[in-house]
């Protein structure tokens, strides 16, 4: 079944085109989301999630795009920096509010709380959070609806260790629960042992589209795969 799916997608700004006539379909299982700084990942992202309106294309969460989903917090869940939360409040009141504005059941919140390992520090204020709770109420966030699909940008950004290690089995679990779950990332070792597949953009370009298997199949590792097939446009300014 076809969750995510992009068409003819292109956006440019001014004179950069950021995204580059994409086309992909994803379904269930993990799909990293690849391509050097400005390669068009979060703008591509941010499409599907109806913050950046295309030049031309469609991109589309079960056939629509995301603005006609009659209940999006339960169809997508989205992570994409992990700033935007007010520093005064709790974890736990910021997840309230956004149970309560998406018509969600407040037990979803502990659910989720404990889900990303932040029950424990749930009541205090996020000023005090470090960036990698930061990250998890991030997370947190994107599974309040309990979605099918999950956009995860960059969800590793400031994770220690074990933090990484969390989130490889959060992902694993995801993706073994049948979801979409689509995560950008520059880590390509940790894409590497999560991912099913890979999408790689180089200057909002698709470059491969396919299993995490096709990719090393020639006994090339992901990351020379990558160097490879972004080569092109290395010493461009971005
Ligand atoms: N709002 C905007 N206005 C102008 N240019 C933009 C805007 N958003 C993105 N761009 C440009 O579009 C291109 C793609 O940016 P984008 O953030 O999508 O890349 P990315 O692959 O997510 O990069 P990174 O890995 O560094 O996060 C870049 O050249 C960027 O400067």
């Amino acid at each position: 079944m076809t969750e995510v799916s992009v068409r003819g997608l292109t956006k440019r700004f001014g004179a950069v085109t950021a995204v580059d006539d994409l086309s992909f379909d994803l379904g269930p299982g993990v799909t990293g989301f690849l391509g050097p700084n400005g390669a068009g990942k979060t703008t591509t992202l941010r499409m599907l999630l109806g913050l950046v309106r295309p030049t031309s294309g469609t991109a589309t969460v079960d056939g629509r795009p995301y603005a006609e989903l009659p209940r999006p917090r339960r169809v997508v869940g989205a992570l994409l920096e992990a700033s935007g939360f007010h520093p005064g409040r709790t974890a736990r009141d910021h997840l309230l509010i956004q149970a309560q504005l998406a018509g969600l059941p407040a037990a979803r919140t502990d659910a989720v709380l404990d889900e990303v390992g932040l029950s424990a520090d749930a009541g205090r204020r996020v000023s005090g959070y470090s960036l990698g709770m930061r990250q998890r109420l991030g997370l947190a966030s994107a599974l309040l609806g309990d979605p099918d699909v999950l956009i995860l940008d960059e969800p590793g950004n400031g994770l220690d260790p074990a933090g990484m290690a969390w989130l490889r089995t959060l992902l694993r679990q995801l993706a073994g629960q049948g979801r979409t779950v689509v995560v950008s990332s520059h880590i390509l070792a940790e894409v590497a042992q999560t991912a099913d597949r890979v999408l790689i953009v180089n200057g909002g370009v698709l470059r491969f589209a396919g299993p995490l298997a096709e990719l090393s199949a020639g006994g090339d590792t992901l990351e020379s795969a990558f160097l490879r097939l972004t080569a092109e446009l290395e010493g461009s300014s971005r």
